[in-house]
């Protein structure tokens, strides 16, 4: 099945990814910012779909506002334990004594870790700790085993990504924000598209199908719940621009 070259604007309701999806990937997470097209192409989206435009990302809530130039509302953020609906209201998952003991703990040995292997990064997003290795792939094994030793000695899950590997707390993750999204105005009712490029985006491409929606992939194929392919950022892009903001 071919992508379709234009939503139904008056039935969709989008759902978004960032990085590798409206991002490039960069060596580093701080290197994404805000860009004029992409800021200028999501606010035409949001005005088309009448609201109905989310953005579903393992960055926190702040950074999607920063690199998304505030022109998207309704986001849930860290994989889907942060959100915020079309209101504005936040509804984060709340994090136990528990969950942030072991996320203190957890930092404190993978900032060792950190310090040990230079080119190695650490991301603290409140509710979950990135730890990157696109700098220095040699450290993968080393990450990805302190990483799990960490996850089997506490509450805190692993969720593997591109050239990175997290220890989040225990949660919704972004098929449920969907889910959560298309629960409440505006999305209620309407059929819901997700596009995005990860392990952690299946989750949401599952949930926009059981919905009566689809997904659209990122990237090279690969098994996927997405029913639709697009094989890079540029693509993406483009795409919104012709099959979604072409009324604005
Ligand atoms: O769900 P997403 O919006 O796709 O976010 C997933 C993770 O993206 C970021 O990391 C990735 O992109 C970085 C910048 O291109 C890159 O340097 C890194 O190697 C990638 O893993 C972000 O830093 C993470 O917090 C997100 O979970």
């Amino acid at each position: 099945m071919r992508l379709p070259e234009r939503l139904d604007a008056r039935t969709t309701a989008l759902f978004l990814d960032i990085d590798g999806t409206l991002a490039h990937i960069r060596p580093r997470p701080e290197d994404v910012g805000p860009e004029p097209r992409r800021t200028d192409l999501l606010g035409r989206a949001r005005r088309v779909l009448t609201g109905r435009l989310a953005i579903l990302s393992g960055r926190s809530i702040a950074e999607i506002d920063y690199i998304t130039g505030n022109t998207v509302r309704a986001v849930a953020g860290v994989h889907g334990l942060e959100r915020r609906d079309a209101e504005g209201e936040r509804r984060d998952q709340i994090l136990t004594e528990a969950v942030r003991h072991a996320l203190e703990q957890a930092l404190l040995v993978l900032g060792a870790l950190a310090e040990q292997k230079p080119g190695v990064l650490i991301e603290t997003k409140g509710q979950s700790i990135g730890v990157h290795y696109r700098l220095n792939p040699q450290a993968e094994g080393m990450v990805r085993t302190i990483t799990a030793n960490i996850a089997q000695n506490s509450p805190l899950v692993l969720q593997p990504g591109d050239r990175v590997v997290e220890l989040r707390a225990p949660g919704p993750d972004k098929g449920d924000a969907l889910r959560a999204f298309m629960n409440e105005p505006p999305f209620e009712g309407f059929r819901p598209v997700f596009v995005g490029d990860d392990l952690t985006d299946e989750h949401a491409f599952r949930a926009a199908a059981q919905l009566g929606g689809f997904g659209i992939l990122v990237g090279e194929a690969r098994d996927s719940a997405a029913s639709f392919r697009l094989p890079n950022v540029q693509a993406v892009l483009d795409w919104l621009e012709a099959g979604v903001t072409h009324h604005a």
